[in-house]
């Protein structure tokens, strides 16, 4: 009898990939991102990825940024975060204490709606606006309403 496979993925590893494949369909040409949320017993809840709201055409949007805030994108488009849980068809209280995968540190905005949507941990790959304010209300939030954060590296 040959013995079992031991090299598999990890957990982390196999939900960030989901992040990672849900973030290749995002149109956002400066920066892609995507969310996996897995629940206690290791089962996808939910995927999603920055995009435009449904009806507002992806590919005829401006992906651009300006000053004037009618004609920037970050006023348009859905945050992958958001879009996983919208994307859930189960009910919410399955979701309690879910982790969610996500290929960049969600911003403030996200941070609240994971919180409320009972999520307990995020798990990022990128964090590039550490820092900023966004970046350290979102931490802040995270902190205060005791969901933890963690970082991974992938290995390849
Ligand atoms: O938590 C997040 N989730 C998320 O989906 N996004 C999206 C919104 C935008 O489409 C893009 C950020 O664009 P930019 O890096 O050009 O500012 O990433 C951004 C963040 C945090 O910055
Ligand atoms: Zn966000």
């Amino acid at each position: 009898m040959p013995g079992k496979r031991t090299d598999v993925i990890s957990w982390d590893e196999f939900f960030m990939k989901a992040a990672i494949a849900a973030s290749l369909r995002s149109k956002d040409p400066n920066t892609q991102v995507g969310a996996c949320i897995a629940d206690t017993n290791h089962r996808i809840l939910s995927v999603g990825y920055n995009g435009t709201p449904r009806g507002l055409g992806d590919d005829e949007f401006p992906w651009g940024t300006a000053d004037d805030p009618l004609h920037d994108k970050h006023n348009y488009v859905i945050h992958a975060e958001a879009n996983a849980i919208l994307n859930y068809r189960g009910s919410l209280k399955d979701m309690t204490g879910a982790t969610v995968y996500v290929t960049l540190f969600p911003c403030h905005e996200c941070a609240k709606t994971l919180v409320q949507a009972g999520i307990g941990e995020v798990v990022y790959l990128d964090d590039k606006y550490d820092g900023t304010e966004d970046n350290l209300i979102s931490k802040n939030i995270l902190d205060r309403c005791g969901v933890s954060y963690r970082q991974v590296e992938l290995s390849e």
